[in-house]
């Protein structure tokens, strides 16, 4: 087992009100977790990071889970990661496959993104990931090998870094990579982080999976060299979550 510490990230994407956050906030605040094994954090609505700041365990990171290039100005709807870390949270997500798919985001767009929350200060958990057609078409290392440069080429600073590889085909749909096909693709990662970046950067850096990662899934894969961690969408939302952290206990 590597020594990078285990990392878990709950996405709660655009779901909960404030009641439905107070629940999940009590759930994970008297659970039984271990934070020296693992690194866990939650990523809310915008509109609620002060709100969980203010109730979740401190042991807990708050990300949000977009933002914009830039630090302030005319940009209606966004917002800054000088605002983000100005209530408390201290990572963002940036190009998730809702933002790239759903909202357009492009390669550079991102990657800008990433460069500018750095220079903010934040940590940054940028994700990559092919889409069912671009793996079926023997495109998989291609695509997320593209889309890791335009990051790649943002980053002043590792040490504030965690990659997500999602791939799109397993986002919400209950179809899992298995462990086998999720270990190829973060192998392949970290080979290009020592081939493009250097060789303590990939054995230094946390590369989690994410797509429909479960309390039963996530021990099996959890035991993978190069699985580091999950980021989890809707399993976040439930009490499983835990098991999830716990996967490597
Ligand atoms: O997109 C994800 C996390 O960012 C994964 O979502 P699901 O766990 O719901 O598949």
């Amino acid at each position: 087992m590597s020594q990078r510490k285990f990392f878990v990230g709950g996405n709660w994407k655009m779901n909960n009100l404030k009641k439905d956050n107070e629940k999940l906030i009590e759930l994970m605040n008297n659970a039984s977790i271990n934070y020296d094994k693992a690194e866990v954090l939650v990523a809310p609505p915008a509109l609620y990071i002060d709100f969980v700041r203010q109730r979740l365990n401190p042991n807990v990171h708050v990300a949000a889970q977009n933002c914009y290039k830039l630090e302030k100005g005319a940009f209606t709807g966004d917002i800054s990661p000088a605002m983000i870390k100005d209530c408390g949270a201290d990572y963002v997500i940036l190009g998730h496959s809702e933002r790239r798919n759903v909202f357009g985001e492009s390669d550079e767009l991102i990657g800008q993104k990433v460069k500018h929350a750095l220079d903010a200060g934040l940590n940054v958990l940028p994700c990559i990931g092919e889409k069912l057609e671009e793996r079926e078409a023997g495109k998989t290392e291609e695509v997320v090998f593209r889309q890791m440069k335009h990051i790649a080429d943002n980053i002043s600073d590792w040490s504030r870094v965690v990659i997500a590889y999602e791939p799109v085909w397993a986002i919400g749909t209950g179809k899992t990579a298995t462990p086998q096909q999720a270990q190829e693709v973060h192998a392949q990662l970290r080979q290009w982080l020592a081939t493009n970046v250097n060789q303590q950067v990939a054995d230094s850096t946390r590369i989690l999976y994410g797509g429909s990662v479960t309390g039963a899934t996530a021990k099996e894969l959890a035991s993978q060299p190069d699985i580091d961690g999950f980021l989890v969408g809707g399993a976040s939302l439930k009490p499983e979550i835990i098991d999830i952290i716990n996967a490597r206990n």
